[in-house]
């Protein structure tokens, strides 16, 4: 009698069975199994891996309306919102073992490693000895005329397209413009230029497509890897997008390199420094004993124009958007302002309390990258919020929910800058829209600067700015994207400098 069944129906309602089969086992043992979470997260990924392509946060959406300081997203990953939890996750008492980033960071920019997406560490520990210092408040210092050049110069060209025909000034394009700019002479001793000539060059549109792109690969992390091989198209076009950005970044790299040396030759040897300092200057100076291949700066300077670009960009505008909307936020604004020095630079801009309250509220409530930051539970496993997490699940905190805890933010979805005049402790545990712990963002000091000229320059140049409703115009625009990066999901904001 023949063993092989060759019968259709049979096959298929074998590979039903196993696949079922397989689902109810992953269910019935997973680890996370005892942790709370809708039933189905026990058995597949699909609603989480649902609600991030469809722009929606999965922790919340599965769990809204009542969140809980735990909760299953997925067979293998658990969010909590916990404070204690929280704290412990991004190690801030450095008392027990550190929870590694996910391999997620991997999948999001591959063939990689850099200071935001290694899991190696030591590899962390020196990428971060060369960059915090210049990225540090101090050290950014050396950078202010830069950055305050080309946030006036955005000034100057949102004036000019709300003169022109247009009447309206479609602040998300400047602030993206401005906010690449910044980070292109910070990294790379040159802009991209696209404030000077008023449109995107081909690499910014690439760098902005990488957060997309990446996202997809994460998701996806099988599928990405056969289309290297397989020519899958929108997968093999994510995969050359990032090439050309890796490519970018050499060229421009190289490009600077070149200088310096030409520098160091025209002086003789005299002069060991870089004449166009970038946060990279160190590794150019003759003298500087640390060595970086140069695949380790062209990743780090890759990843600091993905990190230091649309998330600076998108406060900007979120900001400039919640100040128009509410006239009073704006004259009390305009007061504080109006006691500014002649003349006035970053140094009289850096300690204004309402300014700051202003900046403070934008990060709460549009935080720029508010989903899940997955982090691997140490070996041996962990209490979290109450429930043993065993070690190798992951483990992701966010900033959306904590955000939104009513405790500390009484009246969560409203725009009330004045709540950060008197903070408390509950605010201060509650607030991360840069991370926490070892990994808190290295960009922190250079967004708060460019978010504090950018609203002082902005609102004196156009003190009755409006929300326009030109061109069909409206608040669903702004609704929030909330991919991994939070993106206005209309793509722009239309402001008119008068009523
Ligand atoms: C408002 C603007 C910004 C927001 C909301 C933001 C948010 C964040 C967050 C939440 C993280 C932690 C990610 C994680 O733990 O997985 C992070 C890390 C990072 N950010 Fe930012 N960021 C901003 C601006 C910038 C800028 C301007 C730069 C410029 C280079 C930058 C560079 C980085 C880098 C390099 C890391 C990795 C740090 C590490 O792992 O040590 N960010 N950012």
């Amino acid at each position: 009698m023949p063993l092989l069944v060759t019968d259709p129906v049979t096959i298929l309602g074998a590979l039903v069975f196993t696949v079922v089969g397989a689902y109810i086992y992953q269910g019935l043992t997973n680890p996370l199994r005892n942790i709370p979470g809708p039933w189905y997260t026990k058995f597949t990924t699909l609603p989480s891996t649902f609600y991030v392509m469809t722009a929606k946060h999965p922790a919340w959406t599965l769990t809204h309306p009542q969140p809980g300081p735990i909760v299953r997203i997925s067979p293998y990953e658990a969010d909590t919102s916990s404070i204690p939890a929280v704290k412990l996750v991004h190690n801030a008492t450095m008392k027990s073992q550190p929870f590694l980033k996910s391999p997620f960071y991997s999948t999001l920019i591959t063939d990689s490693d850099s200071v935001f997406n290694t899991i190696h560490p030591a590899n962390h520990r020196k990428y971060k000895r060369l960059l915090s210092s210049p990225m540090s408040e101090s050290g950014l210092k050396a950078f202010l005329p830069q950055i305050d050049a080309q946030v006036r110069l955005a000034m100057t060209k949102i004036r000019e397209e709300d003169d022109g025909p247009r009447g309206v000034a479609d602040v998300a394009k400047w602030f993206m413009f401005l906010s690449f700019d910044v980070i292109g002479e910070l990294t790379f001793g040159e802009s991209f230029g696209n404030l000077e000539h008023g449109r995107k060059n081909r690499s910014v549109d690439d760098f902005v497509s990488l957060g997309y792109v990446g996202g997809l690969r994460s998701m996806f992390p099988v599928i990405s890897k056969i289309s290297t091989v397989l020519p899958i198209p929108v997968f093999r076009d994510a995969t050359e997008i990032q090439w050309r950005t890796f490519e970018y970044a050499e060229r421009a790299l190289e490009k600077h390199r070149k200088m310096v040396e030409k520098h160091h030759a025209e002086s003789g040897g005299a002069v060991k420094t870089d004449p166009k300092p970038t946060v990279f200057s160190k590794l150019y100076n003759a003298e500087h004993e640390e060595t970086w291949t140069q695949k380790e700066i062209r990743d780090n300077a890759q990843v600091f124009i993905v990190g230091g670009s649309d998330t600076t960009a998108n406060s900007m505008i979120y900001l400039v958007w919640a100040v128009c909307q509410h006239p009073e936020i704006k004259q009390k604004l305009l007061k504080e302002l109006s006691n500014l020095p002649e003349g006035w630079g970053y140094d009289e801009l850096r300690d204004l309390p309402y300014l700051n309250c202003i900046v403070n509220e934008t990060l709460r409530l549009h935080t720029a990258l508010p989903c899940g930051l997955p982090r691997i539970v140490p070996p041996g496993g962990c209490e979290l919020a109450g429930h043993f997490v065993t070690g190798g699940a992951t483990v992701t905190t966010q900033a959306y929910s904590l955000h939104r805890d009513v405790e500390a933010f009484p009246d969560p979805y409203r725009f009330y800058p004045e709540r950060w005049e008197n903070t408390t402790q509950r605010m201060k545990d509650c607030i991360m829209p840069f991370g926490g712990g070892g990994r808190t963002c290295l960009g922190r000091h250079l967004a708060r600067i460019e978010l504090r000229l950018i609203t002082a320059r902005f609102f004196l140049n156009f003190p009755n700015a409006v929300v326009s409703h030109k061109e069909g115009m409206s608040d669903k625009d702004m609704e929030m994207a909330l991919y991994f990066l939070m993106v206005p999901s209309g793509h722009r904001c239309l402001i008119q400098k008068e009523a």
